[in-house]
């Protein structure tokens, strides 16, 4: 929490994008024959995984185990997550019609979250949670394609194409992530950290013009805690991901982090970045490049720890047991 506000920290804080999930024995025995939809809305499973990461690492903060997609399936949205491929929609979002079907979250659309949520900060003590959602650009990718997506065509095509269909999406999307973000902070997450993956796929210009006054008013209505903004593949994007009002720019593996400090600008902390494929390496290789971005972190005014995207379903749990350690001792 001190290095997102950029105060001073006795160590640079850590904790791993996806540090619950496939890497961990423990987390695959407990969801075994559970789809993943169903733990996400079960609130004894939901506190075990979150946790699972904190005892096996002791990292620094747990993040709220869910997806970018239940507020959206919790308002109404026919959609799956299939093992291997992500999030699938039923029938996509393509006009003014598909609109209805975002109607507002509320609280009682979720009461799995804020059950869980208040269940995991009296078992966290001093550890904060970091509550989360999908960006609208991310979520709408998503649910206007159907699925996965390299190049996100249909998207952009309603983008550049009906910008006016495209706004009403976004807003309607802006209201769900910051009622859903809402409910996860009344119900007591320290800090909220908002995923826009996909966005690196969109021009600086674009994204001022198609998604910056959206993501503007999200981070304006969580300003209570400490924000975190992360893209993938963002490099000429992060000045304005700066802009849309987050306390901390998360940054992908593909910009060093004192360059992304320079291109961040000042009274922002950053977050990374080591590429999540660099666990897979042996110790030695993990241990040089740990060192050389923690020595680029101090060009940040506040650094916080992770990898440059989530933890890789190989990765071998004692690699980030041991880049735990070493982080916390530098
Ligand atoms: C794009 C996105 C999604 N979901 C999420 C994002 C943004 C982060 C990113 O860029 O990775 C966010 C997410 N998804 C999950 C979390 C949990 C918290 C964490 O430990 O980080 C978080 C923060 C659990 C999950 N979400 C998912 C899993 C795997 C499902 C399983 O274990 O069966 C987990 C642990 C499923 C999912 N959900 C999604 C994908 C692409 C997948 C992977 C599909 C697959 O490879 O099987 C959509």
């Amino acid at each position: 929490m001190r290095a997102c506000r950029r105060q001073p920290v006795p160590h640079t804080p850590v904790w791993y994008m996806r540090q619950a999930g496939r890497s961990l024995p423990e987390y695959l025995k407990v969801r075994e024959g559970i789809p993943m939809l169903t733990s996400c809305a079960t609130p004894d499973l939901i506190v075990e995984i979150t946790l699972q990461p904190i005892r096996r690492y002791g990292v620094d903060a747990a993040i709220f185990f869910s997806d970018i997609v239940v507020p959206v399936k919790a308002v109404g949205v026919d959609l799956d997550i299939k093992p291997g491929v992500g999030p699938v929609i039923a029938d996509p979002i393509r006009d003014r019609k598909g609109l209805e079907a975002l109607r507002p979250l509320t609280p009682d659309d979720v009461p799995y979250v804020t059950e869980s949520i208040t269940a995991l900060v009296g078992e966290l003590g001093a550890t904060p949670l970091i509550g989360f959602a999908g960006a609208p650009f991310t979520l709408a990718s998503y649910l206007i394609e159907g699925g996965p997506s390299k190049n996100h065509d249909r998207t952009k095509a309603m983008m550049y194409g009906e910008p006016a269909l495209w706004h009403a999406l976004m807003e309607r999307l802006t209201d769900i992530v910051l009622e859903h973000l809402r409910i996860q902070i009344r119900a007591g997450a320290s800090a909220i950290q908002l995923f826009d993956s996909w966005v690196g796929a969109v021009a600086p210009d674009d994204y001022r013009e198609f998604i910056l006054p959206h993501t503007q008013r999200i981070f304006a209505g969580v300003a209570e805690v400490p924000r975190i903004h992360f893209g993938v593949g963002t490099g000429e994007l992060l000045g304005v991901l700066g802009e849309a009002g987050p306390d901390v720019v998360g940054v992908d593996w593909r910009v060093p982090l004192d360059e992304a400090a320079r291109r961040v600008g000042p009274g922002k902390a950053l977050q990374g970045n080591l590429d999540p494929a660099i666990l897979l390496a042996p110790w030695e290789v993990v241990e040089r490049r740990a060192l050389d971005i923690l020595r680029r972190g101090r060009e940040a005014e506040g650094h916080v720890f992770n990898l440059g995207h989530g933890v890789l379903p190989s990765t071998d749990p004692d690699q980030i047991k041991r880049l735990t350690e070493l982080v916390h001792s530098f």
